[in-house]
């Protein structure tokens, strides 16, 4: 294989963080590869939301590299790093819910194509603006809310809405953080169809808390415990891991 097609989509390289004397995360090195579906398990506390603080640029990491197709991306801002094609969705509703489900999703069509409110003049670029804001509304499953506001949405709609949102802004890699958290067994089914159908072609990293989406979903898996990455592997195979079972899965060794 080529040079091109070996590099991972996104590379963590000896990736520490410190909070005061407390280090939160160990020197990570974690490579995720074009196109995969990668999971991040692990207990509470053990640095799952710090680690995708970093990559997506709301803290620098303390020491270490972090590259998005090859390019550092360590300690830039998170408006950065999304125009070099990396998206994140947040745990906390990050949606507005004044605006319509259509404007919503416009926002980031807009940022996409460097279009300034204010500055809008030509019809064509707005008509083009307006098919791709529908093109994702209709991706998402939200074709028939367009116009309501997204505070009026269900729950799971304003997850899908914010899964929309990273779409919009046309990004490879996408960071989902625990998307199906508080949602009913048949809308985690809807949301892993979902989240499957929008991530054709894309690379998902994902911190999962529910082992059968991390199941049904994801192509490999990283356990994160205490800061350090305890394995990396495919989903069937970190299930048999003793090691996992011991810190993660609540398993005792026989
Ligand atoms: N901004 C911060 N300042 C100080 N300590 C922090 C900060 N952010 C996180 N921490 C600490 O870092 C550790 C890891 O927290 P983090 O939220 O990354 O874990 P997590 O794996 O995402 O946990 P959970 O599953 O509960 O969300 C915790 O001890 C937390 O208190």
């Amino acid at each position: 294989m080529s040079a091109t097609t070996d590099r991972p989509a996104l590379r963590l390289a000896g990736v520490s963080k410190s909070f005061g004397p407390i280090e939160v995360l160990k020197s990570l090195d974690l490579d995720i590869r074009p196109g995969e579906r990668h999971a991040v398990i692990g207990p509470n506390g053990a640095g799952k939301s710090t680690l995708f603080n970093l990559i997506s640029g709301l803290f620098p990491p303390s020491s270490g590299e972090i590259y998005l197709n090859g390019r550092s991306i360590a300690g830039l801002s998170p408006h950065r790093i999304n125009r070099a094609g990396l998206a994140r969705s947040f745990q906390i509703t990050n949606i507005f819910h004044r605006l319509s489900v259509f404007e919503n999703l416009r926002i980031g069509v807009l940022a996409r194509h460097g279009v300034r409110f204010g500055l809008f003049r030509s019809v064509a670029a707005m008509r083009r603006v307006n098919e791709e804001t529908a093109e994702v509304l209709g991706r998402v499953g939200l074709a028939a809310r367009g116009d309501d506001l997204a505070g009026d949405l269900s729950y799971s709609e304003q997850r899908a809405l914010e899964i929309g949102m990273t779409l919009t802004t046309g990004a490879e890699v996408i960071l989902l953080d625990e998307p199906t958290a508080g949602m009913s067994r048949e809308e985690t089914a809807q949301a892993v169809e979902l989240i499957r159908s929008v991530t054709v072609g894309k690379t998902l990293l994902m911190v999962e808390h529910d082992m059968s989406v991390v199941f049904s979903l994801c192509d490999r898996v990283s356990v994160l415990v205490y800061g350090n990455i305890l394995a990396t592997d495919i989903p069937t195979r970190i299930s048999a891991n003793r090691a996992v079972q011991e810190a993660y899965l609540g398993v005792e060794a026989a």
